[in-house]
């Protein structure tokens, strides 16, 4: 389906020039003469693109950009100012604009830009959709997942939660294996009875043991007393045994016995104890492989594994990245002021691209921090781990870093606060003296500025603009 961009300028040439150059480009083109008629034409029929002049008799661009934003107008905004206007096109970005032109408007900047403002724009509503999504569409008992096969694993819980079968878990680490195992418990008739855990690799062998059965007083130094064991606590419940595959040979021999005559008895002790308890078995090691080198029993394998569940790594379901993303966000926002409600894409991008070795997990905790280092209400890519989001390559000599150059002129601005704005006007002065090799006359031409106004950023920024004569400090910047 063709894009409908709306112009918006008082002169008829410029209105003509863009609405050819944007029909070339593919898209559907509006054309109105002021701000009232704009308005009209973005009420009666959605467009996703308005790009207005600022400039205008009457009703100005600013003044139908906050009219658009006041009213969610849901489309893009790229407003056009004159050259030099540094000032107005950034209050322009505070007032909700996605991004400003300076006239005159080359053609390819203006395909360029526009094609950017809708691919953000389309980006920004399909979160939005997410977001929308995951209340309705895509949670299932704590989890979330819009992924095929993890649908299917939502399907069995279902129908085998209420069943009190077996079920063995298998998964890469933080692929969510204990979570899947509590929705088993949830979704069956014992919801109401205990839950237990044991995390059979954090225990050594005697340990497990009596972790598990429980003891008499005496049983062994340090048995002052009787103590029940996980299975006696999660009777009428679910046990849940978590890396079943690190356990010893004696350890896998004892809990077969078990498992087959539903019996056991504490250390130390005589009285049998049977139990109702249903087992809920994971690992992150491959059982079938360790049953194959002789590691693991295969008569315990097969009483563990009635129903299968194998869980697939995140980076083999990138489409949950973005879902899950909002989910931990949303989960946390209630801690964070102001709140962290949003992901700014270029972050997403990097969220979207990485491997996550470590899963869900992983990406929870790698929000939690971004969350923690968020400036507002969104997270940006700087804010992620390193190991997620590189930061910019550079073998910066000590005391000195690699400038933001080459930067594109031409890129939208992303965020706009005040450490931003003198970043990027750094950043600007410093290109341009590395392109005009330092001449302040030719800087001022080129940005609209004033040579005093250049002079006075140059002082601000602690920008030499002799060390940029011979062409050789066009890529660094002191700090
Ligand atoms: N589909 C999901 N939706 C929401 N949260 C999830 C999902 N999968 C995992 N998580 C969260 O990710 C974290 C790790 O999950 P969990 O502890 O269940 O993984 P695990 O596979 O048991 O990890 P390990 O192998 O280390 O024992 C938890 O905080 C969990 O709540």
């Amino acid at each position: 389906m063709k894009t409908r961009i709306l112009i918006v300028d008082d002169d008829p040439p410029t209105r003509e020039y863009l609405s050819l150059l944007l029909a070339a480009d593919g898209h559907e083109v509006e054309t109105a003469s002021n701000a009232t008629e704009a308005l009209e034409l973005a009420r009666a029929r959605p467009i996703q693109l308005l790009i207005t002049d600022l400039y205008m008799p009457g009703t100005g661009g600013m003044d139908l950009l906050s009219h658009v934003r006041s009213e969610r107008l849901p489309f893009g905004v790229i407003v056009v100012t004159g050259l030099g206007d540094h000032q107005v096109a950034l209050a322009a970005m505070r007032a909700g604009a996605d991004d400003f032109l300076t006239k005159p408007i080359e053609p390819e900047r203006l395909i360029r830009r526009t094609r950017q403002t809708l691919d953000r724009r389309r980006l920004r509503d399909e979160l939005e959709q997410l977001r929308q999504q995951l209340r309705e569409d895509y949670s299932f008992l704590n989890m979330v997942s819009k992924n095929g096969r993890m649908r299917q694993i939502f399907d069995l819980i279902e129908q085998v939660g209420p069943l009190g079968s077996t079920v063995l878990i298998h998964g890469e680490t933080g692929t969510g294996k204990e979570l899947v195992a509590q929705a088993i418990h949830a979704a069956s008739p014992r919801r109401d009875g205990p839950w237990k855990p044991v995390n059979c690799a954090a225990l050594s062998d005697s340990l497990l043991e009596s972790e598990l059965f429980g003891h008499e007083k005496g049983a062994f130094t340090g048995a002052d007393r009787r103590r029940s064991g996980r299975f006696e606590d999660a009777h009428g419940g679910t046990l849940f045994l978590d890396e079943i595959g690190d356990i010893s040979p004696a350890m896998q021999a004892k809990l077969l016995r078990v498992l087959q005559s539903g019996t056991f008895e504490r250390i130390g002790g005589t009285e049998t104890i049977q139990v109702d308890v249903r087992i809920v078995a994971a690992s992150n090691k491959r059982l079938d492989e360790l049953v194959r080198q002789g590691a693991f029993r295969s008569d315990l394998y097969y009483r563990l594994r009635v129903v299968p569940i194998e869980l697939p790594p995140l980076r083999e379901r990138r489409e949950d990245i973005p879902l899950l993303a909002l989910h931990f966000l949303h989960k946390l926002a209630a801690r964070s002021t102001p709140p962290v409600t949003e992901i700014d894409p270029d972050a997403m991008h990097a969220l979207f691209s990485y491997d996550w070795p470590g899963n869900v997990r992983e990406l929870e905790n790698a929000i939690k921090a971004a969350v923690a280092l968020a400036d507002g209400t969104k997270i940006q890519r700087s804010n992620l781990p390193p190991t997620v989001a590189p930061r910019a390559e550079g073998l910066a000599a000590p005391g000195r870093r690699p400038a933001a150059t080459p930067i594109d002129l031409d890129r939208p601005l992303p965020e706009v606060t005040d450490t931003f704005i003198s970043r990027v006007e750094r950043d600007y002065l410093a290109e341009l003296l590395a392109m005009y090799k330092g001449n302040v006359a030719r800087c001022a031409r080129h940005s609209g500025l004033s040579r005093r106004c250049v002079t006075q950023k140059l002082q601000k920024y602690g920008l030499d603009r002799t060390r940029y004569k011979d062409g050789s400090a066009s890529t660094v910047i002191e700090e």
